[in-house]
């Protein structure tokens, strides 16, 4: 919906038999420069495609579709790792399309802020400094302001990581635990997310711009986050809709996995995966978190 105020648009789905408005997007009515097709074929003629399909669910879809998107920019909208692989978006992308230019786009953006024309900054990351800078123009409107970074790694880690801590703050809040134990799970999940990101190979400054403490504060403050919400629910003892896209659940899980082979400590990240398999109570997972060795700041 932003990019269609740059021109027209083409909208592939699987599923696009519900006319100009999106039920996942209700209350957005579709500009008219949006071709809504189901048929990739005809949607991949453009030279620039972003990905919005969900992080467990991407590389099903490139092994499926990779002869067809390889060669294009191919810009990533996925806040996850994949539990199978432990990788990120970027190196699924670029695995399964070697020729592509691959770039992650990411950053405190909720949908419907955006489709409704709402002011957003966002981080477009690409390691190929000419195709970000071309992206970055190509994808910018009045209202949506992307900032550039060749930090690929650092920029989907932060998106990945912080849905992790938005289910712990997300449980805080269901269960009761107050407002000040929210800053205290979001200054303390900053920190697992900084070592575990730069371990990796990411900038310490990606971090904290907008596709990591920017998004971290968004999604670990707001209801309107799905993150947030399960983790409420979590908290108060209540369902779920197993429908609903939950990135942090299966990342935690991804992210619990990642740190026992590189031997990092990510204590707010394993309790998450616990919680969110059920295999942990939260009182236990809070008095683990409390309990911990002393330690330095
Ligand atoms: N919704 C937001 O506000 C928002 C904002 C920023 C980033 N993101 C990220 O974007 C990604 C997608 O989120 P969403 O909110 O659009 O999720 P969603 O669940 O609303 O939509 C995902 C869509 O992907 C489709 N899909 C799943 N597997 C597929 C496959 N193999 N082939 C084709 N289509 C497939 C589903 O049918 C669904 O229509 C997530 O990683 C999310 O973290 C979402
Ligand atoms: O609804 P969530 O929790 O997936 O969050 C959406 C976006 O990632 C917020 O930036």
């Amino acid at each position: 919906v932003a990019l269609s105020a740059n021109g027209a648009v083409t909208l592939w789905g699987r599923d696009t038999g519900w006319g100009r408005e999106n039920p996942r997007l209700p209350g957005v009515t579709l500009p008219d420069n949006i071709n809504i097709t189901n048929d990739l074929a005809s949607a991949v003629q453009a030279e620039t495609l972003l990905l919005a399909v969900p992080a467990q669910s991407l590389g099903a879809f490139l092994a499926a579709n990779a002869r067809m998107l390889d060669g294009k920019r191919l810009v990533s909208t996925a806040k996850g790792i994949d539990l199978t692989r432990l990788t990120g978006p970027s190196a699924l992308i670029s695995e399964a399309c070697p020729a592509a230019t691959v770039a992650v786009l990411t950053g405190p953006s909720f949908a419907a802020d955006i489709a409704r024309g709402l002011p957003t900054a966002l981080t477009l990351s690409c390691a190929d400094a000419d195709a970000g800078h071309d992206l970055q123009a190509a994808l910018s409107t009045p209202v949506l302001r992307l900032y550039r970074t060749t930090d690929v790694t650092g920029a989907e880690l932060g998106g990945a990581l912080k849905n992790v801590i938005a289910i712990a703050a997300g449980v805080v809040i269901g269960a009761g635990f107050g407002d000040s134990a929210r800053a205290a799970i979001i200054t303390r999940g900053f920190a697992e997310m900084t070592r575990m990101a730069t371990r990796l190979g990411a900038r310490p400054e990606t971090l904290t711009g907008l596709s990591g403490l920017g998004d971290l504060t968004l999604t670990c403050t707001s209801a309107q986050s799905r993150n947030f919400r399960f983790g409420q629910a979590l908290g108060r003892g209540e369902a779920f809709d197993p429908t609903t896209t939950v990135e942090g659940a299966a990342t935690a899980r991804a992210v619990t996995a990642l740190a026992a082979k590189l031997g990092e400590d990510m204590p707010i990240a394993a309790m998450v995966a616990k919680l969110s398999e059920g295999s942990v109570s939260v009182e236990t997972a809070a008095a683990h978190l409390m309990t911990r060795p002393l330690k330095e700041e």
